[in-house]
């Protein structure tokens, strides 16, 4: 196995570097941040998300001790740590910087044979595949793809579902809506940003906003005629994606709901997509790895060929989970 960095210890590296850990699956080789280590370490030791941290943490100026485990920290604010000098293979970038080709690239620059980037790339060009857990990892060039998008953990609430409905019964179009948890992205009260919903107090508002979930599920599969949007609520994690498609082959909900049973239980989306028979809120779905939890009850189908599902996520931890799982998957190939 590879050596993987978590480059940007915020929400996502934070929460994915939990994930790694308390899973077994690895132990990061680094983590780089622009902020003190200190306060890094205390917020991953205290997360108002997920709680205390089950395990021994302290940080030095140059060091994370996690557990038993020494982690070197590399304070980035001047530059970038040079990859190809520490042996590092896989750098997860979760900053945000790391969207753009340019972004990337100066990871490949710095020795770095691999770039995962936790989030959607601007466009098409800014990455070299947009790769998901689950759904077409297996696609995975190496020879070819050195920057790779797991897109946003709407995304991945979505892909399961699409695919799912897309093999049984055909997409002919459709809208996605997704109720979102704030995030770091928006204000804490009201003042101007460069996306003007965001100006608005994030605890405080409903706030429209797009989502680049539908342009990534495009690269998966071309020909989807589906689009949509988010609305970001005051929540602090935990999400909800429903999906209206018009479908080729009718249908019924008992139909549906079984289809998504049985893909739950199959070994491609085990331990990725699972299933809520009971009525629940969002506080059910907090902490869950799973990246798309489709709730039951809420499926509803029109005339035969007009589907409503709805895929609970927890935006952070499912997606932090996916990130770590498809970064082990790069560094073993
Ligand atoms: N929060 C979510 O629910 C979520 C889910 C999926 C994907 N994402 C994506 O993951 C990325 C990170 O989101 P987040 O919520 O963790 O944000 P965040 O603001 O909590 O974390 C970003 C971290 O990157 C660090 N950083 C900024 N510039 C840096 C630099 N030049 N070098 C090193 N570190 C730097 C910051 O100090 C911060 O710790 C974004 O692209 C976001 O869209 C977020």
């Amino acid at each position: 196995m590879g050596n993987i960095a978590i480059h940007g210890f915020g929400r996502i590296g934070r929460t994915a570097t939990r994930a790694a850990l308390l899973k077994n699956m690895f132990v990061p080789f680094s983590i780089s941040d622009i902020k003190d280590s200190k306060a890094l370490a205390s917020l991953f030791a205290y997360d108002t998300n997920y709680g205390k941290y089950p395990g021994h943490v302290t940080a030095q100026s140059d060091r994370f001790i996690i557990d038993n485990n020494e982690i070197a920290y590399l304070n980035s604010k001047d530059a970038l740590p040079d990859w190809g000098a520490l042996g590092v293979d896989v750098v997860i970038d979760c900053t945000a910087r790391a969207t753009t080709r340019s972004g990337a690239q100066a990871h490949l620059d710095r020795g770095a044979k691999k770039v995962l980037v936790s989030a959607p790339s601007k466009s098409m060009e800014d990455c070299d595949a947009i790769l998901l857990p689950g759904i077409n990892l297996e696609d995975y060039n190496p020879s070819q793809h050195h920057i790779i998008s797991m897109g946003s953990c709407t995304t991945n609430a979505l892909a399961p579902v699409v695919k799912i409905i897309g093999e049984k019964l055909g997409i002919k179009s459709g809208f996605f809506s997704t109720v979102h948890a704030y995030t770091n992205s928006q204000s804490l009260t009201d003042q101007p940003m460069n996306a003007m919903r965001d100006s608005w107090a994030a605890a405080e508002n409903i706030i429209p906003s797009s989502s680049g979930a539908a342009k990534a599920l495009k690269f998966i599969w071309p020909e989807l005629n589906i689009t949509g949007k988010a609305y970001r609520v005051p929540v602090r994690t935990g999400s909800i994606v429903e999906v209206n498609v018009q479908v080729e082959k009718s249908t019924s909900r008992e139909e549906v709901n079984e289809m998504f049973r049985t893909a739950a239980s199959s070994d491609q989306l085990r331990g990725i997509l699972s299933v809520l028979e009971d009525e629940f809120s969002s506080a059910r779905i907090v902490g869950e790895h799973h990246s798309s939890i489709i709730d039951l009850p809420l499926t509803q189908v029109l005339d035969g060929n007009l589907l409503s599902v709805a895929a609970w996520y927890d935006n952070e931890m499912g997606y932090a989970t996916r990130l770590v799982e498809a970064a082990l998957y790069f560094s073993r190939q």
